[in-house]
Formats: C-alpha cells, structure tokens, sequence
C-alpha cells in the first residue's frame, strides 16, 4: 500500500488525538503524520492518498483564514492546491452541543475546496447518530469526512474511527 499522508491541526488537542487513533488503525508504517504548522506544497506533491484532520474553532476564524491558528500558513497553499490526481479524506472535530448550528463546519469547507480544485473526496458518512441543527460539512444527506466529538461524546470516537478507517481502506 501507498502511504498515506496525515495533515492535521493544531498540534496538542483533539485533532492531534484523533489523528494518532486514525494512525493506530491503518497502522503506524502506512501512514506519515504531518502537523500542517510544518507542512509544505511539497508534502502535498509526494503523496497520492492524503486525510486531513481539522477542528472548527468558529465561523470568524474561518472567514479570517485562520490568521492565529496552525492552519495559517498552509490554508492558502491547499486553497490553491490541484488535486485532481490525490484521493482526499477528512475527519473533523467539533462540538454538537455548543455549536449545533456549525458542527464541524471547518470540515465541510475544507471537503468543498478539495472538490473545487478537483480532488476525489472519499470517506463521506452518514449523519444517523449524529445530534446537531445544521452543518457546512453535510452535502447531499451525507457528512463530506468524519465528525467526532471529543468533548461530548469522547467515547464513540474509537469507534466511528475504526467503521470510518475499514471504509478507507477499501476506497483509497
Ligand atoms: C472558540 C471556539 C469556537 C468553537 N466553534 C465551534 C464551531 O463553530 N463548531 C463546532 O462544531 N465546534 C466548535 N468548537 C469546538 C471545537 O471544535 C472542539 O472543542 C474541538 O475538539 C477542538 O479541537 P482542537 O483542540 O484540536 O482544536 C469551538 C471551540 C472553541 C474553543
């Protein structure tokens, strides 16, 4: 198997905890964990297979291209990135509760840049079990990468990333 490149941010919190479980899954020599604070277009070049990992931190940073976040430096290289030969996966932390109306919102823009720029998106999964009110990440009835929730419902995260990394495997 090609290895695949893990793209997450920030470095320290969920996403980087869930990145190591996403890793565990498919098997530490499969996978090359890259924090995107040190990601480069050249990254991006080497791999075919490639997950992003990423958490909503509210709609303003968003629109402010996460100017104080890991992401700063590498959202704009991604924006303007052609994918048209990369498979692209992506998971997303959030929280429902708190934020039931942009539940991993950061995720589904992201999943919309990747198709703009003409990448195959792989790993979309079912909203069912999932409590929220509305989403960027929801497209056609179905989440565009993996929503978890490390602060409320911490304990399905090694689940759903298990059912989410044996679905990978067979459409990488
Ligand atoms: C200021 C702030 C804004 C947030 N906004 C959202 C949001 O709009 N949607 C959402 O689903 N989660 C939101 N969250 C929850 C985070 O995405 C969640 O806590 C996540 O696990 C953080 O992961 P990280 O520590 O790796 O960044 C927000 C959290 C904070 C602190």
């Amino acid at each position: 198997m090609d290895k695949i490149a893990l793209f997450f941010g920030p470095l320290n919190g969920s996403v980087h905890h869930a990145a190591k479980i996403v890793a565990q899954e498919f098997g530490e020599e499969n996978i090359d964990l890259i924090p995107v604070s040190q990601a480069s277009i050249n990254d991006l070049n080497k791999y075919g297979k490639i997950i992003f990992g990423i958490s909503t931190v509210g709609k303003d940073t968003w629109d402010q291209e996460f100017t104080n976040t890991d992401w700063a430096e590498f959202f704009p290289v991604v924006r303007d990135f052609d994918f048209s030969t990369k498979k692209v996966a992506l998971f997303g932390l959030g929280d429902h509760i708190t934020y039931a109306y942009h539940f991993v919102d950061s995720m589904g823009l992201l999943a919309k840049i990747i198709l703009k720029n003409k990448g195959t998106l792989i790993g979309k999964t079912s909203p069912e079990g999932y409590n929220f009110q509305d989403s960027e990440a929801l497209k056609d009835g179905l989440f565009l990468g993996l929503p978890l929730d490390e602060d409320y419902e911490k304990d399905l995260t090694p689940e759903r990333v298990k059912a989410w990394v044996a679905q990978l495997k067979s459409e990488f």
